[in-house]
């Protein structure tokens, strides 16, 4: 029996972690998830993850938040409806402006490993348009939620 117990311990060392049905119209014309509804997801668990350490709100108050550079993916398993998605996030590495992302989608009913992919998010201004460097706040925040130190390269 494939539990979200189980797939819990598959994704340990992910701090942040979204569930969401698959929907039905999610599925292309050969009858599994497109390419393009991972992206999604991974974005679904970036919010998340840039709320618990006040990115969001940063924005609210001063404009700054981050901005995606780059992200890519690896598929390993075709999804198909019904299922329940569990999509990881944490951090692995925290740069000037710039930090990095692991990502991982589990499908429930598989009990298996569907995709895995990283991004790249920049600390931005969104008032001057320019990068800008990582608050010391959100710095600790990471680390915090990460439970480990995430030294500049
Ligand atoms: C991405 C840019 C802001 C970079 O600007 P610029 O080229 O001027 O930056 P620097 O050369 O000074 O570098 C700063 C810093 O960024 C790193 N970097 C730059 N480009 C890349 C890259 N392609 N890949 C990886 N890393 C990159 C560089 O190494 C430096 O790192 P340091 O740590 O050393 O400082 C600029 O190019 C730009 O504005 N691009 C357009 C971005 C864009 O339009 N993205 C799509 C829309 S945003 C979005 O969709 C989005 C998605 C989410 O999932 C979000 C989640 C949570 C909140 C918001 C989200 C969001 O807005």
């Amino acid at each position: 029996m494939n539990t979200p117990t189980e797939i819990d311990s598959l994704l340990q060392g992910f701090p942040v972690v979204v569930v969401q049905p698959v929907q039905w119209g999610e599925q292309d014309a050969f009858g599994h998830v497109n390419n393009t509804v991972y992206f999604r997801w991974y974005e679904s668990s970036r919010i998340a993850y840039a709320q618990k350490v006040g990115l969001m709100e940063l924005h609210q108050t001063e404009r700054i938040g981050p901005i995606l550079a780059s992200v890519s993916t690896d598929y390993r398993r075709q999804i198909t409806f019904p299922d329940t998605v569990h999509i990881g996030a944490r951090v692995s590495r925290i740069g000037r402006a710039s930090f990095s992302m692991e990502h991982k989608i589990f499908s429930r009913s598989q009990l298996a490993l569907a995709a895995e992919g990283t991004s790249t998010l920049v600390v931005f201004n969104y008032k001057t348009n320019k990068p800008h460097a990582m608050p010391d706040a959100v710095r600790r925040a990471i680390e915090n939620l990460e439970g480990r130190s995430l030294s500049s390269d």
